[in-house]
């Protein structure tokens, strides 16, 4: 099996993405997870840039990785001076990483217009600055900035720079596309002629570089490993400047399970997901449902026809098994389900639909109704839950609404002020009580909890993370229905629940009282 190795760039390239940061301290935490997953080299940062970048390396060095090597960042010498001169350089140095790799132009438009330089000294520059690093004992890689625009400019300029790197003593030629203009049949044949053009230099490890502005960063670097790269550059998730690097969540599992590369092991790909989430968690970026192989969407299926195949054969309609990068196969409910979608989800959720067809096509029925009417329920699965109960006469009420008085007042010198007053009935016991809150959800929130807590104190350990209001349909302007989805959270489970209305406490309360019945279903106790 062909070893292809891991060079993430998060933690410098992923880094110059748009609104996202790392303190090093997050860095560390990334790196470590990074190495444990089995990537082979981390790039900490361009430590010549800024003190933070420099302190990672600092911390890095009192960590033992397990087999992943810490690399800087940075460019060549500056035009016109020596390398014991160039302040860019030590930096390197005394970041005391293992790895060093240096940027260098390939594109005589950045050499004349952008550099003000000669191509002769870039040359020199190339050669100088890999022997100089060379010298220090480091492993040094060479990263040929803008490679495809220069070699589409000028062929024969972008390979003496190539020869240059060589020429100074690394091994290893990164070819980069940093504008993402290129394409997949571009990266190919562009490549193809530099191995040929080196084929009498053995021993040359070509690594690609790819970013994502064409939507082809995933594809070049996965064309350019099946031209005989060996070495890919990128980040996870794909974060990086501009519109992205090449994201290694999608490109690992495509080396490793469609090519049969080796470039990690089974049991590390199943972390991916988990490493996906923890980079986007430290970045404090929302996880994207669609990302391939990693995404929360990227295996749950909808349409009813998908559902009632994969029922029968996975296979029917995905491309490979979820449980291999740490994913899961997810069915969604939905106005656009069959009777397969309800079976296979009160399967999942615990609910016996017994084998009445006729009674299953009712409740596929009866949830399209419901769908109709602004519920989603594929965003509430709490709610579904309840609803699936209701209609198989299996639902059980741990309390019932008897009225709800809610005041907010607004004194133009004060904030707003809520007030809840909630009267429910649990059994033959009746409470009444009232709670203030920061608005009348919240209000609403404490009452019912208040009235509740004594007969049932497992609500303690529970609490609402995520409130989200949408408009169902603008049109009609206040009138219009409101959709209220709420996200509660206890010590061992997250779900979500729904409520409709043309009115935005009605609906609120729906999901609300939803979430306490949902908890208190999941407990199966009575009053005590
Ligand atoms: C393709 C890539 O992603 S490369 C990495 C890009 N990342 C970054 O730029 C982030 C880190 N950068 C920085 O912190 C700063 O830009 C620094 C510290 C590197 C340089 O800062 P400054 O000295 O203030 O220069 P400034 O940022 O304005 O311009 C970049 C300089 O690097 C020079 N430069 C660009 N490429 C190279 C190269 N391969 N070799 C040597 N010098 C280079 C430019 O010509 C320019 O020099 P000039 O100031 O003499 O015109
Ligand atoms: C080196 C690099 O980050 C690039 O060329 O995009």
């Amino acid at each position: 099996m062909e070893k292809v190795q891991l060079y993430d760039t998060t933690l410098r390239d992923g880094m110059q993405g748009e609104n996202l940061f790392f303190s090093p301290e997050d860095k560390v935490k990334i790196a470590k997870r990074l190495d444990d997953a089995g990537i082979h080299y981390i790039e900490g940062g361009w430590p010549g840039s800024n003190p933070g970048a420099a302190h990672f390396f600092e911390l890095a060095k009192k960590i033992a990785f397990k087999q992943a090597k810490v690399a800087a960042f940075g460019a060549t010498r500056r035009p016109g001076i020596s390398c014991d001169k160039d302040g860019n350089l030590a930096a390197l140095i005394d970041s005391g990483a293992p790895v060093i790799t240096i940027f260098g132009k390939s594109w005589d438009l950045h050499v004349n217009e952008i550099m003000d330089n000669s191509l002769e000294e870039n040359l020199k520059m190339i050669r100088e600055s890999v022997a100089y690093l060379l010298d220090q004992g480091r492993e040094v890689m060479y990263d040929a900035e803008h490679f495809f625009d220069g070699y589409k400019a000028n062929p024969s300029y972008a390979l003496d720079t190539l020869e240059a790197a060589l020429d100074g003593g690394t091994r290893t030629l990164v070819l980069c596309d940093t504008n993402g203009g290129s394409l997949p049949c571009e990266i190919e044949e562009i490549i193809r002629s530099v191995m040929e053009h080196f084929k009498d230099r053995p021993g040359i490890c070509y690594g690609i570089h790819t970013h994502n502005d064409c939507a082809m960063a995933v594809a070049n670097a996965v064309n350019a490993v099946h031209v005989g790269a060996t070495l890919v550059q990128g980040t996870i998730n794909g974060y990086g400047e501009r519109c992205g690097n090449a994201d290694l969540t999608a490109i690992i599992p495509i080396l490793a399970v469609k090519m049969k590369k080796d470039c990690m092991s089974e049991d590390n790909l199943k972390k991916l997901l988990n490493l996906s989430r923890f980079v986007s968690e430290t970045a404090n970026m929302p996880p994207v449902n669609s990302r391939p192989f990693v995404g929360k969407s990227a295996f749950a299926h909808k349409g009813g026809v998908h559902v009632s195949a994969i029922m029968k054969n996975p296979k029917a309609y995905e491309h490979m098994d979820p449980v291999k990068v740490g994913n899961v196969r997810r069915v969604l409910v939905s106005e656009q389900s069959g009777k397969s979608n309800i079976i296979y989800k009160a399967e999942e959720l615990g609910v016996d639909l017994g084998d009445d067809a006729v009674k299953q096509r009712q409740i596929v029925a009866s949830i399209k109704d419901l769908e109709d009417d602004g519920f989603e329920f594929d965003a509430a699965e709490g709610s579904l839950k309840l609803i699936m109960e209701k209609l198989t006469e299996q639902y059980k009420s741990y309390f019932d609404l008897e009225s709800f008085r809610v005041v907010v007042e607004k004194d133009k010198e004060k904030p707003c002020y809520s007030h809840a007053m909630i009267k429910i009935r649990v059994g033959k016991t009746t409470e009444i009580t009232s709670a203030e809150g920061d608005g009348p959800v919240s209000a609403l929130d404490n009452a019912l909890r208040k009235a509740l807590s004594a007969m049932y104190p497992q609500i303690n350990d529970m609490h609402l993370v995520d409130f989200k209001v949408r408009v169902i349909d603008g049109s009609d302007g206040t009138d219009a229905k409101v959709r209220v989805l709420i996200e509660s959270r206890d010590t061992d489970n997250i779900f979500s629940t729904i409520g409709v209305s043309e009115d935005i406490i009605e609906a609120s309360w729906q999901a609300l009282s939803d979430s306490f019945q949902y908890k208190l279903s999941l407990e199966h106790q009575t009053p005590s």
